[in-house]
């Protein structure tokens, strides 16, 4: 396998039960790429991204991370490397900020209180918050700012691939439109390959290096925002598009 693919899923069927989810599902993602996934309720985007980390298991197929079939590898190293971001992500109530990004085994693990307060301050620059939040807690901040917090911690780990799941999913639309210039910038300063979930079409495309849309399984298209805009290949598709 190229060394430049950060993903792939092999011939991936995914059943719950005798309830077919993925059927026969390829897919490559390059390291770099920021992948946007939009479809239907219940197409089986969520679970593309816990097959990802390991969270759950294929029925049948392979996926490989980095060039490894994932079911090799050990899933806590693997899920060290893969920063998961999801809508109101669960801080910690009882601890400040600075420990709530502070919480990954990296930070953790090396007793320098320097150079761990060096990185979280890095990382709440990263995601565009002041650095005099570090010392309020989870409640004092909006949910806008929480949502930051948890891009941070995700961060935290330096993972080399961050999956979002809605993660802008439950804030007003100024914050998300701040959030998702954010997450463009972030992507481009630290060049982290980013699988993200939206039900949005406009952000799919606005985030999106290129977009899945899927629908009940399967991929309808798979294509860069432009060529999704201007040529989409199905009905659901162009229905999608023209809203
Ligand atoms: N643990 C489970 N056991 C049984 N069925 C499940 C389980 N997890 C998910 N499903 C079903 O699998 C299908 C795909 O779920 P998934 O969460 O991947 O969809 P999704 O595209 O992310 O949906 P949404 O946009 O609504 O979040 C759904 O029909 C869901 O009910």
């Amino acid at each position: 396998m190229e060394n430049n693919v950060a993903i792939r899923f092999e011939h991936v069927n995914k059943s719950y039960g005798n309830r077919e989810i993925l059927k026969d599902f390829n897919l490559e993602i390059r390291k770099g790429e920021f992948l946007t996934i939009i479809g239907s309720s219940g197409s089986g985007k969520t679970t593309v991204l816990k097959l990802i980390n390991g969270l759950i298991s294929p029925t049948f197929g392979i996926i490989y991370v980095d060039g490894k079939d994932i079911s090799k590898e050990n899933q806590t190293l693997l899920r060290r490397n893969i920063g998961y971001v999801i809508q109101g992500i669960g801080l910690f109530p009882h601890m400040t900020i600075r420990k709530n990004i502070a919480y990954v085994p990296s930070l953790l693990n090396h007793r320098n209180k320097e150079r761990t307060r060096k990185a979280v301050e890095r990382l709440i620059d990263v995601v565009g918050l002041d650095r005099d939040m570090l010392d309020r807690y989870p409640a004092e901040l909006s949910g806008g700012q929480r949502q930051r917090v948890g891009i941070a911690r995700a961060l935290a780990a330096n993972p080399d691939i961050l999956l979002m799941d809605e993660p802008f999913g439950a804030v007003d639309e100024i914050t998300r439109k701040m959030l998702q210039s954010e997450i463009i910038r972030i992507h481009e300063q630290l060049g982290v390959t980013i699988v993200f979930i939206t039900h949005d079409i406009k952000e799919a495309l606005k985030l999106g290096t290129r977009v899945m849309v899927m629908n009940k399984g399967l991929v309808e298209q798979l294509d860069t925002p432009d060529h999704i805009r201007n040529t989409p290949a199905t009905p659901f598709v162009k229905e999608l598009i023209e809203g």
